[in-house]
């Protein structure tokens, strides 16, 4: 790993945890000040529970809805939010903390069976300092789960060729089960050519166009699906919410995260409505719709009046917007107007502290697989 790669690390064991200390994460976890003893086994019989429903590419046409246990209440009166006493605040970081500990054990299970952890390289150009970020938490949780990390780092000025060879490089390297390319790329490559260099069999972020092809044909599995929207339906499943004849509205259509986001619902027999920027109506779409996912990168587009009562919202978008009393100048939000949405929703994600952490989760899980697949642990995509 090259001397920026450990700079990273190291910066990344320094970085204090969220920036913004956020209620959610506050919350106590159900029993946790009873008893605990209590807490402890009702924390072991979540991680069981749960590993018996990530999402991997192996997609169930349906499956048997989980208890609420990832789910909490709102802390009243926190964050200034007068919100509905029965809306669920989704918590991702809790979920993503499951997700982990049963990696980390499977990690270990292959350590001892084969003698090999699974790798994740990750090609990394220019320097968006969000990116930076994304990267870092990518790394970090590749160390928390026992997951080998590789990363490349090219200037943002490099040539489309050079960024290729990486890839190939990490193609050929047999310690390596799983590829990402950071996005966006600098204006003037051609990103479909070098995520297409991407060996499918180490497509862990599921771009490929193998991958998508697969994912929206009913009779074909996808050997990975991407991150975000494995995220999304994890946290619906674990929320115990239904799919199946629902009518879902997504908004935004990107290969990260509205378009797979689309295909997957459709694969668990949801009615979904795809909103994107030349859609006219939005508003009247999404309120008449069951549950809303907002990937659309546009801080507050989603408001209250949006909703329908009782409406579940999963908010994926990560905005940046200025806020000098923030130690970074900048906090982030999501594109639903969070202050609004709790009082009409039935449930919702926060952001930070929703998909994202799951998203990372999901990469690890990916990866995972894909070793799997590689040392002959598993024979078919994916079967958790
Ligand atoms: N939390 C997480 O895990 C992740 C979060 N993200 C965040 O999600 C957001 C979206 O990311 P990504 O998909 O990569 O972004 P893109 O910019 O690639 O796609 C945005 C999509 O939203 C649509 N859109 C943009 N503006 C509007 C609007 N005003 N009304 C309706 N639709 C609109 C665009 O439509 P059109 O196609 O017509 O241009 C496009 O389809 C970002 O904030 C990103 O940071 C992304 C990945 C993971
Ligand atoms: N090849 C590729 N694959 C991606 O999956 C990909 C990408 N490129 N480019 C950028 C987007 C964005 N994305 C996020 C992942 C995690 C958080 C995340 O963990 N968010 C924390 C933020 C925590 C904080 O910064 O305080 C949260 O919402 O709680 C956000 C955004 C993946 N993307």
């Amino acid at each position: 790993m090259g001397g920026a790669a450990v700079a990273l690390l190291a910066a990344a064991r320094r970085r204090p945890t969220t920036p913004l200390v956020y209620f959610l994460t506050r919350a106590p976890r159900a029993g946790l000040h009873e008893a605990a003893a209590s807490a402890a086994q009702e924390k072991g019989r979540r991680r069981r529970s749960s590993s018996s429903r990530l999402l991997g590419p192996d997609i169930p046409d349906t499956w048997d809805p989980p208890p609420r246990t990832a789910a909490r209440p709102p802390s009243p009166g926190s964050a200034g939010v007068d919100y509905e006493s029965t809306t669920t605040i989704i918590d991702g970081k809790s979920v993503a903390e499951d997700i982990r500990f049963q990696i980390a054990e499977e990690v270990r299970q292959m350590k001892n069976a084969v003698g090999h952890v699974p790798g994740l390289a990750v090609v990394l150009v220019g320097d968006r300092r969000d990116s930076q970020s994304y990267v870092r938490y990518k790394i970090k949780g590749c160390e928390e789960v026992g997951i080998k990390s590789l990363l490349a780092e090219l200037p943002g000025n490099c040539t489309e060729d050079e960024v290729v060879d990486s890839v190939s490089r990490f193609n050929e390297d047999p310690s390596v089960h799983g590829i990402l390319v950071q996005l966006p790329l600098p204006l003037h490559m051609d990103e479909e050519r070098i995520l297409s260099a991407i060996s499918l069999e180490k497509d862990v972020d599921g771009f490929h166009p193998m991958n998508v092809g697969n994912l929206a044909l009913r009779s074909r599995k996808p050997l990975f699906v991407p991150c975000a929207a494995k995220a999304c339906l994890e946290l619906l499943l674990q929320s115990g919410i239904e799919l199946m004849g629902k009518h879902v509205t997504v908004i935004g259509r990107s290969k990260v995260v509205g378009l797979p986001t689309s295909l997957l619902l459709q694969r668990h027999h949801a009615t979904v409505s795809i909103i994107h920027a030349f859609t006219t109506n939005p508003e009247e779409i999404t309120h008449q719709s069951d549950i809303v996912i907002s990937a659309a990168g546009v801080a507050n587009l989603v408001r209250g009046s949006w909703l329908k009562k009782g409406a579940v919202v999963i908010d994926v978008g990560t905005n940046p917007i200025e806020d000098p009393t923030s130690d970074y100048g900048y906090r982030l939000t999501g594109d639903v107007c969070f202050e609004e949405a709790v009082r009409v929703a039935s449930a919702i994600t926060p952001v930070p502290g929703g998909v994202g952490p799951v998203t990372i989760a999901m990469l690890l899980a990916n990866t995972l697989d894909s070793a799997k697949l590689a040392y002959g642990l598993a024979t078919e995509p994916h079967e958790l």
